[in-house]
């Protein structure tokens, strides 16, 4: 688009965020300096301890805290990455081509069992897409399910009905939030709206909507969707359905195209790998291919509906841009979520994340693939380089035989790598997916994929559980970049566990997976500066996030250490009056305030920052290491690494007491332990030592451990709480609280009298 004069009007605009970019800087040579300092004190310490006698409590905790703090150096540095160039950027999508330019996309749904992810949400994920501002007749969505179970199918079905009278509603009346599940929970209509015609409309559709609503509720308590269904759900052939067809000539809905809509369930078989999500997405990638081949595919969590229904302009602005174009691989939009309560206890919002980490990286290459709420290009998933690089393989059905090789034993699909242009998918719909239903069904086969290179350099990536980190880490390596979208609006908006037990599941999940990259040959640090030299801050960056359950050692270090010296009178830090106690307090202090500078600047305030600093502890010593012996082990052949689903329903009374900012440890498992013992540790070395610091007069020797002891005890009270002062379910199941107030005893006691 050109403005009045014909000068080029861009359709994003990207500037680096000031003065947060200065200070980085600054304050990264400040505590540069101060951490040398800090990491050759504890070094020469600790080199005369060992010199001056045998194996001691003093010098095998110096050792710990040595040991702790290059650890701690070590991210810090690789933190760097993520500091050195921040920025935001900004979209103009009334600068977009006219809408018969704006080419395709497919959208991809996925979700795995109607029993953890209530079929309802589902659905509404579904109908927030219908919905999008954007021509029908370009989107193509596709629902994956890999439980292959009835209700779903059924009520995908119902949902496309609804949504023949949903969809054109939507449009003519300009709805902002196009999840119905929302909009008819939203008690404010606006002036505007509120037109009489409106009013009535909106009525006849609250009726269809809560018809539909009853009968997906029905199809949930017949008998069909729970008999069998633990067996189905691992063990199922694949199905393969095209929505729209069954429901053509069942209602008329005037001038209004409806998108396509797709079931896919692939097939399984127990005891055979199917790689968890993304296993289901490369079907979807196989499947659509052959179907509608859109060139670009948005893919969507079950939980994530649409907020804003310009999300797809918005990310066109950026695949449409002529310069930008040709390497940029995905557009990223930022996962927000619609229930988390009014502190954020568990910090659920991924705060570090999505407003500050992504950020920085837009800044270099891009920012990682985030598992939803992405905008990706086709044929980046096809394990090539970005058009225009040397070693680009262009396909080629004249060497079919190779493509086969590489993308597996289909013609329809090998013949889809080289279709541009958009075509007819109505005839292909036809053609595929009901009288040739075999040539798209073996797409979604188990034995599909073998001998061939899908899921270890085609589509998304088998190597971990965190798919889209590993995938998008792969797209960066062979020279495609990312833009990350943030507009002010939500995109889109998801669920968030309530529980503290399912967080801490699923933190070891991600931190199972990211540590799995971190061991394997794919080690950012190796793997990504080797392929990619121009990027060694990206490969930094992605190297932090592969290495943060690491911090899971330091953590336990300084939750040990420090207190069981402090209880015995022996000093592991400076004098509070010595000069080096400076580099300490500069270090802390640092950190903290480079902590509470990105809260703010996210929009959140100090509260937010403690939850983080309390969870960030919390989190290290359960989820982040268990997640590192998950993978030692798996490393020995013990165990695997498996993506369990992150739980989406809960009762009233977890509800309530989520609603109310309390912890909710209730069915918490044997991953709280360390952090329910040590929080007991840290407590009784603070009695125990402080009664001799003051008998002792040896406060100017030990006030740091002291300090310490007083920080960890402020963030781990609710552990204490949980374990000690609560009666609800929600307290520390009694069995964990013994077991950890006889560890932490034994522990204590050993180092009182040992
Ligand atoms: O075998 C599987 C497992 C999961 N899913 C789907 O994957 C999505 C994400 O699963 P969920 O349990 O909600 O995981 P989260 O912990 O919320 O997932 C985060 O982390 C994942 C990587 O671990 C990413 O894939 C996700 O996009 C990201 O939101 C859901 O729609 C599931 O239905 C499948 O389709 N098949
Ligand atoms: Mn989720």
């Amino acid at each position: 688009m050109r403005d009045n004069n014909n000068n080029y009007l861009p359709m994003h605009t990207c500037r680096v965020i000031e003065p947060t970019t200065t200070i980085n800087r600054l304050q990264f040579l400040l505590h540069l300096c101060a951490a040398s300092v800090v990491l050759y004190y504890h070094a020469s310490c600790l080199l005369s301890a060992i010199h001056l006698d045998r194996i001691s409590v003093a010098s095998v905790s110096l050792a710990f805290v040595f040991l702790a703090d290059v650890v701690l150096f070590f991210m810090w540095v690789l933190s760097q990455g993520f500091r050195y160039r921040p920025v935001s950027r900004s979209v103009f999508p009334e600068r977009l081509p006219d809408d018969d330019m704006l080419p395709d996309l497919d959208i991809f749904i996925m979700t795995a069992n109607p029993d953890k992810e209530p079929t309802i949400e589902v659905m509404n994920t579904v109908l927030s897409v219908m919905a999008l501002d954007y021509p029908s007749e370009k989107l193509h969505i596709y629902l994956s399910d890999d439980a292959g179970a009835d209700v779903t199918l059924h009520a995908v079905k119902e949902a496309y009905s609804f949504g023949r009278f949903w969809v054109p509603f939507c449009k003519r009346f300009a709805i902002g939030v196009r999840c119905p599940e929302v909009f008819f929970d939203d008690s404010k209509i606006n002036q505007q709206e509120s037109e009489k015609e409106f009013v009535q409309e909106r009525q006849k559709i609250k009726v269809m909507y809560d018809a539909f609503k009853k009968k997906v509720k029905k199809l949930k308590e017949g008998k069909d969707s729970t008999r069998g269904f633990e067996k189905t759900r691992h063990e199922h052939p694949s199905k393969i359905e095209n929505i729209r067809e069954v429901e053509t000539n069942s209602t008329d809905t005037g001038d209004f195209i409806i998108p396509s809509l797709v079931y896919v369930s692939r097939e399984k078989r127990k005891g055979v790998p199917h790689h968890f999500k993304a296993g289901a997405l490369n079907v979807l990638l196989r499947v659509s291919g052959v179907v509608s081949n859109s060139p670009y595919i948005l893919v969507l969590d079950c939980d994530m509906y649409s907020n804003d229904p310009s999300s797809v302009r918005q990310a066109m602005c950026f695949h449409l841009d002529s310069k930008l174009s040709p390497s940029l691989a995905f557009v990223q939009f930022p996962q927000e979520f619609y229930n988390i309560n009014k502190d954020d206890i568990y910090c659920a919002e991924l705060r570090i994340f999505f407003k500050t980490l992504w950020l920085g990286l837009d800044g270099l290459r891009g920012p990682v693939l985030s598992g939803t709420n992405f905008f990706v290009k086709r044929c980046a998933l096809y394990g090539n380089k970005p058009s225009g690089t040397s070693n680009r393989e262009e396909f080629n059905l004249e060497d079919i035989s190779r493509l086969k090789h590489k993308f597996g034993n289909s013609n329809e699909f090998c013949l889809s790598l080289v279709e541009k242009s958009s075509y007819d998918f109505d005839e292909k719909i036809t053609t595929y997916i009901n009288p040739q239903k075999d040539k798209v069904l073996m797409l979604a086969s188990l034995e599909y994929e073998s001998d061939t290179r899908w899921g270890d350099q085609i589509g998304f990536l088998y190597g971990s559980v965190v798919e889209d980190y590993f995938t998008g880490f792969h797209l960066h390596c062979r020279g495609w970049v990312s833009t990350y979208c943030f507009p002010s609006k939500p995109a889109f908006l998801g669920n968030v566990p309530i529980n503290f037990n399912d967080t801490l599941f699923q933190n070891k999940r991600w931190n199972a997976g990211l540590f799995e990259v971190a061991l394997s040959r794919h080690c950012p640090l190796i793997f990504g500066i080797s392929k990619n030299f121009n990027s060694v801050l990206q490969s930094m960056c992605y190297a932090w996030l592969a290495f943060w359950p690491v911090f899971s050692f330091p953590l336990l270090c300084y939750g040990i250490f420090p207190q069981l010296c402090f209880l015995n009178g022996i000093s592991l830090f400076p004098e509070i009056t010595s000069p080096w106690f400076g580099a300490f307090a500069v270090v802390f202090l640092s950190s903290c305030i480079q902590h509470l500078r990105e809260v703010v600047r996210s929009g959140r305030n100090f509260t937010t920052w403690c939850n983080e600093q309390r969870f960030w502890m919390i989190n290290g010593l359960t989820g982040q290491l268990f997640a590192v012996f998950n993978v030692l082990l798996k490393l020995i052949s013990i165990s695997a690494v498996n993506f369990d689903l992150t739980n989406k329903t809960a009762d009233k009374a977890q509800i309530e007491r989520y609603e109310n900012g309390v912890f909710d440890f209730e069915g918490c498992s044997l991953m709280l332990l360390p952090a329910t013992t040590l929080s007991l540790v840290n407590l009784g070395a603070l009695i125990g030592g402080a009664w001799q610091m003051i008998k002792f007069k040896a406060i100017n020797r030990l006030f740091a451990q002291f300090g310490l002891s007083c920080f960890i005890l402020a963030l781990s009270l609710p552990l204490i709480e949980g374990i000690i002062f609560r009666q609800d379910t929600g307290r520390v199941p009694p069995r964990l609280a013994m077991w950890s107030i006889v560890l932490s005893g034994l522990i204590l006691f050993m180092f009182m009298f040992g």
